[in-house]
């Protein structure tokens, strides 16, 4: 079932949390919306879902508008952080409540709690409390619920952040399977961008109450529309130099400069992002232009940290066959991809790849 939102928005007390949300979520689309706590992620989804009114703007379900649909006549069903299961009930009863509450026949509740069970993996436990499982199974009776309400679209609110990093990754790859499975449409809030990339079909990137980017994760990791963006995806984060035009080059420092093909105000002030994978760099004392800070060895790669002349620390990742130490000078030669960003909006204006950086242009060497 397709969701759509025209200039949607939220004030409290005055006070604008959510502005001009503009988006058509697809039928089958497992779209996840991510940034920032306080953002505004909580408060979209709330409004999706009818818990809290819009204040400007529209919801349309189905291509229907339903600004005013109370909840439950909205045909979603919703999973949260907190699980939200009743203690004192078994799983079976879990699942079967909101099935209840809708006076279902119990012929057809019994039906559909029981292929929901199996459908999360949860055949033999029908009969345990909450507080008989693991946090991941608790999760998965949240699940159930969501899946036998039989709803088109499931909202669900950062599901898997209790869970520890291991089971977190594999309930990652499960939910995804499930929802191919079922063909539901999953609006899916978190604050944790490695989630949001490995498991969205697309992201909308939420920041100062506003949407910063919507793409496939992809784009956002290599065409990002702002700093922000850049600097959410990824891990290390994303080299940010100050740089000024000169003849056409960025420049950092005196001894690193970076060639670029566009026509560049002469003087202009820039800010340069490049990723610390990006960066290429060769360990030479000979027009060094770094100092190594820090080296951390990672199996198939090596991050390290070093230091520009103008004191500035910056990431690199090299791969494993780079013999690096703390207090080694390199020399950074250039970059696969660099991103220009207005030093005033901070918006991309252009992006180039296999760029040079060559110290001689100001005669260190
Ligand atoms: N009932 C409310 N009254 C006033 N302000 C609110 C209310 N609910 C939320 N806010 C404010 O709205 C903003 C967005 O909150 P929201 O919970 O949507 O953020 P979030 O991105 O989900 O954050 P988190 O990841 O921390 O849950 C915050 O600044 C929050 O303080």
């Amino acid at each position: 079932m397709p969701i759509s939102l025209k200039n949607v928005g939220k004030v409290y007390d005055q006070t604008s949390v959510l502005e001009d949300v503009n988006v058509e979520i697809k039928d089958g689309e497992f779209f996840v919306i991510v940034g920032p706590s306080g953002c505004g992620k909580s408060t979209l989804l709330r409004m999706i879902a009818g818990l809290i009114p819009m204040s400007t703007g529209d919801l349309l379900i189905d291509n229907e508008v339903a600004n005013d649909l109370p909840p439950k006549e909205r045909n979603l069903s919703m999973v949260f952080q907190s699980y939200a299961l009743f203690p004192f009930m078994s799983v079976r009863d879990n699942v079967a409540f909101g099935l209840k509450a809708r006076r279902m026949a119990t012929d057809e509740i019994n039906k559909r709690v029981t292929q929901a069970i199996d459908t999360v993996g949860l055949t033999d436990l029908g009969g345990r409390k909450p507080s008989e499982l693991s946090g991941g199974q608790r999760q998965r009776v949240a699940l159930a619920r969501a899946i036998a309400s039989d709803a088109k679209v499931c909202l669900m609110d950062e599901p898997l952040s209790n869970l520890d990093a291991q089971l977190r990754a594999k309930m990652r790859l499960e939910l995804r399977e499930l929802q191919r499975q079922l063909g539901i449409t999953v609006i899916y809030v978190t604050h944790d961008q490695v989630e949001a990339m490995t498991m969205a079909d697309r992201v909308m990137v939420l920041n100062d109450h506003r949407v910063q980017q919507i793409d496939v994760p992809i784009s956002i990791y290599n065409h990002p529309n702002n700093e922000f963006v850049a600097k959410f995806f990824g891990t290390p984060q994303i080299n940010l130099f100050n740089a000024t035009a000169n003849h056409d080059n960025l420049q950092v420092t005196d001894d690193l400069v970076f060639s670029s093909r566009r026509l560049l105000n002469d003087g202009e002030s820039y800010r340069v992002g490049i990723r610390p994978g990006d960066l290429q760099v060769k360990v030479d004392s000979r027009g060094a232009n770094a100092r190594v800070i820090s080296v951390s060895y990672l199996g198939d790669k090596v991050v390290a940290t070093a230091r520009l002349k103008n004191d500035q620390e910056i990431r690199l990742v090299l791969d494993n066959q780079v013999t690096l130490n703390a207090d080694d000078l390199i020399r950074i030669t250039g970059a696969k991809t660099m991103y220009v960003f207005d030093e005033q909006s901070n918006q991309l204006i252009f992006q180039e790849e296999e760029v040079i950086s060559d110290g001689a242009t100001i005669g260190t060497i």
